[in-house]
């Protein structure tokens, strides 16, 4: 087997509480190992600890327990050597605003130890690639959401890195921009064969981009594998029924968990979502049990199982329903 270019073995990091507030696990046992050449995928909800680990792998934190290899170097031995190997775009723009896409590019060449005049050949090359050469002349402040995010991977890219670590890089942008820094990431992987790690909150991201997909709940990889992989070990097809108004005391769900064939229940608001065997037998058996009960009913659907269910079966509960859970938690 290909030697791993990440791993990541039970890693474990508390975070001190602020003011009287308890300690926060933010990783609690995570790993992952990831061979050469792969997009590994690190999705989960804010807070589910991905930035931690990246800032573990890349240098910027220490773990309290576990180790972790970066292109087969230690993270704590050997930080010199992990910091040769990789290109960090963090989640926040790291390019410096008031100059120009091109003195970017240099300044963090020459940072690099490159010479001038590699420098300057590496920055032409990088911005050609990143459709950026009209905009390489002109102050960063004046680029899109899109094209600075571009500016920042090619940051990450100067000194020709065998792991790249993407930290949430589509964040923000609009469909077009997005569509277009996902192509970028692809031909990084598959021509040059950079490994990759991709930490996202977008289910559509990680489905189109993970060559293997670690789901990260509550500090701990809760599943792994390829997108398909993780899909199909889902059998059967998902419902979803939109109710008119919200099963607050459980009446829906007790009738529909009478039903043969559907399990996995859950509810989320106004919707519930279910597994059943065949959508095609069991829509109209929860349509006529619905129907008796006088249940006003908005809309059914039925779906092939999606990431979003793969999480649900994982974690318990909807990614949607994670994510603003979590933003809840964030705002109280
Ligand atoms: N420096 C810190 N001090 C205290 N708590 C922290 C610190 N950094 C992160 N945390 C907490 O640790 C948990 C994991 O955070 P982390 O940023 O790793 O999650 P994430 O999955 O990357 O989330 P996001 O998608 O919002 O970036 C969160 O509850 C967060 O509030």
């Amino acid at each position: 087997m290909a030697k791993p270019a990440l791993e990541a073995i039970e890693l474990v990091k508390t975070y001190r509480g602020a003011r009287k507030k308890p300690p926060l696990r933010a990783l609690d046992g995570l790993t992952f190992h990831v061979p050469e050449g792969v997009v590994l995928g690190l999705l989960g909800p804010n807070g589910a600890g991905k930035s931690t680990t990246v800032k573990i792998l890349t240098t910027l934190s220490r773990a309290d327990s576990g180790t972790a290899r970066v292109a087969g170097h230690d993270v704590i031995r050997d930080q010199d050597e992990v910091r040769r190997a990789i290109g960090y775009v963090p989640q926040k723009p790291s390019a410096d605003p008031m100059a120009t896409g091109i003195e970017n590019l240099l300044l963090s060449g020459r940072i690099y130890g490159l010479s001038r005049s590699d420098a300057i050949r590496r920055a032409t090359e990088l911005l050609q690639r990143f459709g950026l050469e009209e905009a390489g002349g002109r102050q960063v402040r004046t680029y899109s959401g899109g094209m600075q995010r571009k500016l920042d991977v090619a940051l990450g890219l100067v000194h020709r890195p065998r792991v790249l670590f993407l930290d949430e890089p589509t964040t923000g942008l609009d469909p077009e921009a997005r569509a277009d820094l996902w192509i970028e990431v692809e031909r990084l992987a598959g021509e040059e064969g950079m490994t990759v790690l991709l930490t996202t909150h977008y289910l559509e991201e990680a489905d189109r981009l993970a060559g293997q997909l670690a789901i990260v709940d509550h500090g701990k990889v809760v599943a792994e594998g390829t997108p398909e992989a993780l899909k199909a070990e889902l059998r059967g097809d998902s419902v979803s029924i939109e109710l008119v108004d919200a099963d607050t005391d459980g009446t829906v769900r007790t009738l529909l968990a009478r039903l043969p064939g559907i399990g996995e229940i859950v509810v989320d608001g106004n919707t519930l979502r279910a597994r059943v065997d065949s959508g095609a037998t069991a829509v109209p058996a929860v349509l006529g049990a619905l129907e008796e009960k006088a249940v006003p009913v908005t809309a059914v659907t039925v779906s092939r199982p999606s990431l979003d269910d793969v999480y649900l079966r994982y974690t318990g509960r909807s990614f949607r329903a994670a994510e603003s859970a979590d933003t809840e938690g964030m705002a109280a």
